[in-house]
């Protein structure tokens, strides 16, 4: 089942004064489309200002774009009504990368992952306290962790809290916006293999934007590639990607450093 539809999306940011008329200034999205289907994970890849977080807020509904249509379960997310939204808004969940901004420093860890269950789901004290501390356990934190501020964890079991809120409301598409990028090698290994085991066991589906070629290979089923706001390449396989005659894909693909530091040597 197809769950994401991004149909010919263009977006510029503003207007702009230029010799006395306002105009819009120029797209840093133009004519984008692809899809996601159920169970899927795919990697959006691109250089720094290639439009790919800004993709990221037009498909969670934070960015109107001026043309083009996002259908998320075969519904465009900006026409339906506010309770079509709502429900829309509870199925797409995101994890960003900076996960300190990302929660509120006064908030238990079990308010952080409780909040989406107080805006949606009517539990009892006794259920909330439940479904936090299985959800807790589920991203690999105790249940007793829930007590604790987020001051009190490292940035990587921070990241499995904003991860466990995200799940919190069983969604069908996870946007991780450079959600591992801030960790070092460890975490991110463990937490690249946490969504993955999360991906098979609650059938979620990603779109998983990152500069880190490596990291989309590790996670992903299929990988796309931005630049100047267009999508450059797009492979249902992530192997395709070194099939690519695309110069820009070609230069993130070099941009792999060996694994042994005796071969990074230039020869
Ligand atoms: N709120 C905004 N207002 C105006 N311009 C913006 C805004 N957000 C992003 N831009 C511009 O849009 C372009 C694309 O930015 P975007 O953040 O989507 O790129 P990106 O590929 O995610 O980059 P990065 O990997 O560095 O986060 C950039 O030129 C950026 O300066």
């Amino acid at each position: 089942m197809r769950v994401l539809q991004v149909k010919e999306v263009t977006h510029s940011y503003g207007r702009r004064k230029w010799l006395g008329r306002s105009e819009l200034r120029p797209p840093v999205l133009s004519g984008v489309s692809l899809t996601i289907e159920s169970g899927f994970c795919l990697g959006l890849l691109g250089t720094s200002g290639a439009g790919k977080s800004t993709l990221g807020k037009v498909i969670l509904g934070l960015e109107k774009p001026q043309k083009g249509q996002v259908l998320f379960q075969g519904q465009d997310i900006y026409h339906g009504s506010t309770q079509v939204r709502r429900e829309l808004r509870r199925d797409m969940q995101v994890v960003f990368q900076d996960c300190y901004s990302a929660v509120n420093p006064r908030m238990t860890a079990g308010q952080i992952i409780g909040e989406p269950l107080d805006n949606y789901e009517r539990l009892s004290v006794q259920e909330q306290k439940r479904t936090v501390e299985n959800l807790l356990e589920r991203v690999g934190l105790r249940p007793e962790d829930r007590n604790k501020f987020p001051h009190q964890f490292s940035g990587g079991q921070l990241q499995r809290i904003n991860i466990a809120r995200a799940i919190a409301l069983k969604p069908k598409l996870i946007v991780l916006d450079e959600s591992v990028s801030s960790l070092d090698m460890v975490h991110q290994m463990h937490i690249l293999s946490l969504l993955g085991e999360l991906k098979s066991s609650l059938g979620l589906s990603y779109l998983f934007i990152t500069h880190d070629i490596r990291a989309a290979y590790t996670v992903c089923d299929g990988i796309a590639v931005m630049e100047q706001g267009e999508l450059i390449e797009y492979c249902d396989d992530k192997d395709g990607i070194f099939e690519s005659i695309h110069p820009a894909v070609q230069r993130l693909i070099a941009s792999i450093l060996p694994e042994h530091p005796a071969d990074r040597l230039p020869s």
